[in-house]
């Protein structure tokens, strides 16, 4: 069990969609899924220090687009909130968010802090971070918190809750890339036009991902448009392999044979005004 005294500071990393194919709308109003999640080496960052009662502080580049928000609607609180009453943990502690992804983007940032969130927990009141329970309070905290929690290269069905853990990438140099427009995850998946275009294919994932498609694509780019922009921008970048949107939008992600096209890339992104986040999955 981590000392009580020393503050854990916990990443939280990006999530990227590398395919996304919906398969069907079920009554409870979700749609079943499949999905290779994949995670960056940058995101937002947790840090827990002791206190008498659970706080947040919001901190970093995008602290002032959740501040306007009530602290209880936040994913960290709620993550806080189902942890103590899953486990019976008593006391509080003072969280820190630092907010380096943009919010309601496709990357996963509410969930990966929820995910966070948990694991610092867990780490504090010495939970396996493999326990059931945990797993089972991230899937009712969202349908990205468990791949989140899990927080390595995974294949995910049902809602995106139901994972099968997948080796890891190696350090793929990624660009991700939003064109500052905030989309509603309900309202791309509202829009779907219902066609089943099948299921993911077989073989190592990067494979998979290349003939694989992004099915909340469409949807989105009719409720954000400047996402043909930003995906015909990174399709055309020098050394790119595969250029793509995440989750529901609007970020897009590219992927690049090295570094140094990827950082060129981000230079002409960040030229036209969009948020970029050059990185490498893990
Ligand atoms: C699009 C993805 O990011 C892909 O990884 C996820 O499926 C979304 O995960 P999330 O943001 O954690 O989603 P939640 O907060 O659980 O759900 C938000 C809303 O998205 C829709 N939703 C989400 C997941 C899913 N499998 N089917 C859905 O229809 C539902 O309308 C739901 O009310
Ligand atoms: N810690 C948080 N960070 C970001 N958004 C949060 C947080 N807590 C609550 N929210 C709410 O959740 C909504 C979705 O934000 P989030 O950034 O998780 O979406 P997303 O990037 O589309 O995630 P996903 O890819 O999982 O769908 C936001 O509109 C915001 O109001």
């Amino acid at each position: 069990m981590a000392s009580p005294m020393i503050p854990i500071v916990e990443p939280a990393p990006a999530k990227v969609n590398l395919a996304l194919h919906v398969r069907r709308r079920r009554s409870d109003g979700y749609h079943e899924l499949e999905t290779l999640f994949a995670f960056c080496r940058d995101g937002d960052r947790i840090t827990l220090a002791p206190a008498e009662t659970t706080t947040l502080t919001l901190a970093g580049p995008f602290a002032g687009a959740l501040a306007g928000e009530a602290e209880d609607g936040n994913l960290v609180i709620r993550a806080a909130r189902g942890f103590a009453e899953t486990f019976g943990v008593t006391g509080g502690h003072a969280i820190t968010l630092d907010k380096h992804l943009p919010v309601a983007s496709g990357i996963g940032g509410g969930s990966a802090d929820a995910a966070a969130t948990l694991r610092a927990l867990a780490r504090r009141h010495g939970i396996a971070q493999d326990h059931p329970d945990l797993f089972a309070l991230a899937a009712r905290l969202g349908a990205d918190v468990p791949a989140c929690l899990l927080g390595r290269t995974a294949l995910g069905q049902g809602k995106g809750d139901t994972l099968r853990p997948l080796p890891p990438l190696g350090d793929v140099p990624a660009l991700l890339v939003n064109p500052g427009v905030g989309v509603s995850t309900a309202a791309v998946f509202a829009r779907w036009d219902g066609v089943d275009r099948g299921p993911l294919g077989e073989g190592a994932v990067m494979a998979i991902a290349a003939a694989g498609r992004n099915d909340l694509e469409p949807p989105a780019r009719a409720l954000a448009p400047a996402i043909d922009a930003v995906l015909a921008m990174l399709a055309a970048a020098q050394g790119v392999t595969m250029a793509r949107m995440s989750g529901s939008g609007a970020t897009c992600f590219a992927l690049f044979r090295d570094a140094g096209a990827r950082d060129a890339a981000a230079r002409t992104a960040a030229a036209r005004g969009w948020w970029t986040l050059a990185t490498f999955l893990t």
